[in-house]
């Protein structure tokens, strides 16, 4: 660590939006110094995002083994080795981490330090009882999974995305508090992996900041891999009968038995410690540090991004978020956040993908939702996956609004629909983009075709179409 006493931005938390932040800002030359407390790479890389798909790419291989049968494969019995399967889950992550390393942040000009932050002042840090003291300050300390308060669960060493990855024997019987893109995941993936799985959701629908028919199709997908789904309970008590195991008791009077219960009912952002009082940085009322369109906290001279923030919980706004944050700050630039273009990917089988607007927010007359059902999508039909669709949200002269894709790759194709709002494009640039075939892109294809064809049947254009084939028949008589 150099000794001169001033850093142009301290950085509280080495997870995604700290690592991102730290190196926007060293790269416009700013002294930085990065405060982690625990591992840098955080939650997506230990917890969240790496281990998850880690884990789900060995469930998927064991579901498509399990139904080859019906492509004509035939393999034996599916024998899951859960301990093997942890390990490729802790090998996926060694092989990220040293991107985020101490060593990789100090070649990019970055001074580490380790320990737990304080704001002891206007322009002060404590850590390990140093002092750091910065011009500008970014909290970017993340959050954790949120506990809900039921009788007796205290009692039971509860699984979260915490304390998953260290399990190294599958549990027999997992009951899943929680139906959102967490609980939906964790539950298909060890119902694949064979563990039976029962998937408690307090709301009428699984993932209900999805669209509907989108729920339905994920409902309907965990059931067929054996999950045993339950909407609309309320879990009333826990009774345990060792430390790990017990009962869950539901409000209709049934209790579900299990050997491990996973709790994914969201999180809760992590300031307890900073001393944000001190500095006045105001939180809202679920404790999320309140910030500006420009990511500034109410204290000006301090910034935060990531899930510390009440913004979408995800690697890819954390990062966007941060590197806007940082950027503003040492540029003493102004540039706004984008909230529109925010696209979120359910890694279940089929995966769900959206951006922008819904189903449920067309307003009628001034949206229309096209859809095409990947029964017409060539590739799904060759994979035998057909049990998906790709819908537009546009408005009357096909500017594309939103989107949901249901199917195996939705996540690639969100990518040409963010990019599509994001540069306020209509259904004819993509219609008029030729697409690869046959890619699951086929489906956005040909739902943007089926669009600008509408489009063409009514009002202007099939006025000015009409126009210019009554002038063309003209000129070859
Ligand atoms: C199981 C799971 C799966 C997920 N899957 C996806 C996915 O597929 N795609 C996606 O986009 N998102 C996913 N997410 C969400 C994603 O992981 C988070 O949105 C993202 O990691 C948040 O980054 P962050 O930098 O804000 O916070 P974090 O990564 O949590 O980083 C905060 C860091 O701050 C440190 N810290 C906290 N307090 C202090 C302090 N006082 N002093 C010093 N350091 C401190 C912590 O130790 C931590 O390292 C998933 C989350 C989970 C739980
Ligand atoms: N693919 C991804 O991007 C991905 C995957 C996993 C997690 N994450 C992120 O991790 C975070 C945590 O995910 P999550 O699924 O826990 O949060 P979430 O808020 O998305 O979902 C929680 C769900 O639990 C339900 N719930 C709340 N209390 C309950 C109770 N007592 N009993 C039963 N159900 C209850 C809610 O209705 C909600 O549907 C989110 O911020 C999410 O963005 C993202």
């Amino acid at each position: 660590m150099r000794e001169l006493d001033k850093f142009d931005l301290v950085v509280i938390g080495g997870g995604t939006a700290g690592l991102i932040a730290s190196r926007t800002a060293a790269s416009f030359g700013a002294r930085v110094a990065l405060i982690e407390d625990n591992l840098l790479g955080g939650d997506c890389l230990w917890t969240g995002c790496v281990p998850s798909k880690s884990l789900i790419a060995a469930a998927n291989v064991a579901a498509t083994a399990r139904s080859s049968a019906r492509l004509g494969v035939r393999v034996g019995d599916v024998v899951v080795n859960f301990a093997q399967v942890m390990t490729h889950v802790q090998d996926a992550m060694q092989e990220i981490a040293p991107v985020d390393s101490a060593e990789s942040l100090e070649r990019d000009n970055i001074d580490v330090v380790i320990g737990r932050a304080r704001f002891t002042g206007p322009d002060s840090v404590n850590v390990n009882g140093r002092e750091l003291r910065f011009h500008q300050a970014l909290i970017a300390t993340g959050a954790a999974p949120a506990l809900p308060d039921i009788p007796g669960i205290d009692a039971v060493d509860l699984l979260t995305s915490e304390t998953f990855w260290d399990l190294r024997t599958a549990p027999e019987q997992l009951v899943v508090l929680g139906g959102g893109a967490l609980g939906c995941e964790i539950a298909q993936a060890m119902a694949r992996l064979g563990t039976a799985v029962t998937l408690v959701q307090r709301g009428p629908r699984i993932l209900p900041k999805e669209d509907d028919r989108a729920s339905s199709l994920i409902q309907a997908a965990l059931i067929a891999d054996g999950v045993d789904v339950r909407t609309n309970f309320t879990a009333i008590a826990v009774t345990s009968t060792n430390r790990l195991a017990g009962t869950l008791s539901l409000d209709d009077g049934t209790a579900l038995t299990f050997d491990r219960l996973f709790v994914a009912v969201g999180r809760r952002p992590n300031t307890a410690g900073l001393d944000l009082h001190s500095v006045g940085v105001r939180r809202d009322g679920h404790g999320n540090i309140v910030v500006n369109s420009r990511m500034r906290t109410s204290n000006p001279r301090i910034w935060a991004a990531g899930d510390v923030t009440g913004l979408p919980r995800f690697t890819h706004t954390a990062g966007v978020n941060a590197n806007l944050a940082a950027t503003n700050a040492i540029l003493g630039l102004t540039r706004p956040v984008d909230k529109e273009a925010i696209p979120r990917v359910t890694f279940t089988y089929p995966e769900v993908g959206a951006v922008g607007l819904q189903s449920r927010d067309a307003e009628a007359g001034a949206h229309r939702i096209v859809t095409w059902e990947h029964e017409q999508v060539d590739r799904a039909v060759t994979e035998a996956k057909t049990g998906g669709y790709t819908q537009l949200i546009v408005n009357k002269r096909g500017r594309i609004l939103g989107g949901t894709v249901v199917g195996p790759r939705a996540g690639e194709t969100l990518g040409e629909i963010s990019l599509a709002l994001k540069n306020r494009l209509t259904t004819s640039s993509i219609a008029s983009t030729t697409h690869a075939y046959p890619t699951y892109n086929d489906g956005l294809w040909s739902v943007a075709v089926a669009d600008v064809r509408h489009r063409l049947g009514s009002g202007l254009v099939l006025t000015a179409t009409r126009i210019l084939r009554r002038l063309r028949k003209a000129r070859l008589r």
